[in-house]
């Protein structure tokens, strides 16, 4: 299925406030038009920077409360609960993981980028026990490799991850990376066509630079290098096996 068929996630309610974010993102430097180089390496005609929110409270408490009706509509529509505890992609999206955790008394776990040489060496901080499940919550999803290296980590650990919620995807092929190579469901509050439509609404950018954002994501192969794509799979396999024969 192309990126862009995807079903747009948000709904006409929300759409005011996601314009007022988008604004406040602009005003702040959340999106960026410009050559950035992004973590495959290659180079992007535009940058999203969520990291900008910590600055301000309320814009990252809005986000996160977006991000969470999403995940409230989701768990209304199973008949079993989704999830034990969330935990973030580091960093960003350990930031809205730990707002939605305050804001929605939602258990939390903390996932480090690598595990500590001293103390406990934990990778995952917090309680938890093999075979509870985690909803991940990551910020953007660009080619996938950062929700694909968490997922490992999370289940190297006996932990269940099938769903990961994500603020903002930048339409690239992430989506396809991360539900076929970790076997985990993606749910994007917002895209980047959403971004775009938002950032012309109050004429920040030109038709033709959203244009050249979306040419560049259309084109875009979406990187996943192939140890981290062979490790990915083998990991789904083991997980898989594990669900048939031991947490049934
Ligand atoms: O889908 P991907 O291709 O992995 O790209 C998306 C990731 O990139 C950014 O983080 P970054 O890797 O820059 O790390 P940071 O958390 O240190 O800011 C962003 O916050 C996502 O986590």
């Amino acid at each position: 299925m192309p990126v862009n068929d995807q079903k747009p996630c948000q709904t006409l309610d929300n759409d005011n406030e996601f314009n007022q974010i988008v604004y406040d993102l602009w005003m702040n430097e959340g999106f960026l038009i410009g050559d950035y180089m992004l973590k495959t390496g290659q180079m992007s005609p535009f940058y999203i920077n969520l990291r900008r929110s910590i600055s301000i409270p309320n814009l990252l408490g809005r986000m996160s409360r977006l991000m969470y009706e999403q995940i409230d509509r989701l768990t209304n529509d199973r008949t079993e609960p989704m999830y034990d505890m969330i935990c973030g992609v580091p960093y960003m999206g350990l930031m809205f993981a730990t707002c939605i955790s305050q804001q929605y008394n939602q258990k939390m776990l903390m996932l480090r980028k690598e595990a500590k040489q001293y103390g406990t060496k934990e990778m995952i901080e917090g309680i938890y026990r093999p075979g509870q499940r985690v909803l991940l919550i990551e910020d953007v999803l660009s080619s996938g490799t950062s929700i694909i290296e968490s997922v490992i980590a999370i289940r190297q650990c006996g932990l269940i991850v099938d769903d990961v919620v994500v603020f903002l995807d930048r339409n690239e092929r992430g989506k396809q990376n991360v539900e076929h190579l970790a076997n985990v469901r993606v749910h994007c509050t917002f895209t980047l066509n959403h971004l775009l439509h938002g950032l012309r609404s109050f004429d920040f950018i030109t038709e033709q630079q959203a244009d050249c954002c979306r040419s560049f994501v259309d084109l875009n192969p979406g990187i996943i290098s192939d140890p981290l794509r062979k490790i990915a799979l083998q990991c789904a396999d083991m997980i898989q096996h594990h669900h048939n024969n031991e947490w049934k």
